[in-house]
């Protein structure tokens, strides 16, 4: 399954940065990073109405590679003018991300950024905080309870917020038992890469309503934002859509229209 794949090759992955600067270092550098503004995650995807996450993807396993209409400037000036927080995946064998794309977007946004990757050790935290990333993403599917636990304390004494993907009603248990603020569900099946928004409407019920809840992948059209507004989501994390729009800009702005109309 991918998933195995690709904690597989991030594993063969860590020794390589852990060889640029040393963990013990790593974490002397998480400690005196600043934090920028805490909880400034949670808070903008808090507010009342639709936030929106825009996500900075160059590829993935299910949609290969993206080709971007505007460059990463342009890209970050449009979220500035129109999300509440970006998403930079740092991942670099699946989705050619990579940590540098994170500091370019820290270096021209103030926007609250996710680090997006997939986080198995605690070296990844610490790098977080270093890049200048405020969030990160625990995907339940990749961690027993312990590091769940473990991962989650780790992010907030750091003052990083997280994000709790989920995919399934007995995720969204084992994500519950943390008690996070932020819990999101993947529309998208990491097995056979089936979207599906009905995974958002039916784990609806399972969160409760004063945690912030997101929906995410798959949101392409007006159609999503209808669905999603009527099943009562807090935030949109989106992609695919932003990365191929010409005017990413426009796109959210007309679906927060939309959302509230
Ligand atoms: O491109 P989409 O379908 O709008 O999806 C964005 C985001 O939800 C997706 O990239 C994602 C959700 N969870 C993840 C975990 C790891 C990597 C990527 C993801």
């Amino acid at each position: 399954m991918i998933l195995e794949e690709i904690v597989a090759d991030k594993k063969r992955r860590l020794p390589e940065h852990m060889a640029r600067i040393s963990e013990s270092q790593m974490r002397r550098m998480a400690e005196e990073t600043k934090t920028r503004e805490a909880n400034c995650f949670y808070n903008h995807l808090k507010k009342p109405g639709l936030s929106i996450i825009g996500e900075f993807k160059k590829a993935s396993p299910s949609l290969g590679t993206i080709t971007s209409k505007i460059d990463l400037m342009e890209r970050i000036a449009e979220y500035n003018a129109s999300v509440d927080a970006i998403s930079c995946l740092t991942e670099e064998d699946h989705f050619h991300g990579n940590v540098e794309y994170l500091k370019e977007i820290r270096a021209k946004s103030q926007l609250p950024i996710l680090r997006k990757d997939f986080m198995i050790c605690e070296y990844q935290f610490y790098e977080a905080k270093v890049i200048g990333a405020d969030a990160v993403l625990l995907i339940t599917a990749i961690l027993d309870d312990a590091q769940m636990h473990d991962f989650y304390q780790l992010a907030r004494e750091l003052e990083l917020d997280v994000l709790v993907e989920t995919h399934d009603e007995a995720e969204v248990e084992r994500a519950m038992k943390i008690n996070p603020r932020i819990i999101g569900v993947n529309n998208r099946n990491l097995k056979d890469f089936t979207i599906s928004l009905e995974h958002t409407r039916r784990l609806r019920p399972y969160v409760p309503e004063d945690k912030v809840f997101v929906a995410e992948s798959g949101i392409t059209g007006d159609e999503d934002v209808r669905f999603l507004r009527d099943c009562g989501v807090d935030a949109f994390l989106i992609g695919r859509a932003f990365m191929e729009s010409e005017n990413p800009k426009a796109l959210a702005q007309k679906w927060k229209e939309l959302y509230q109309a």
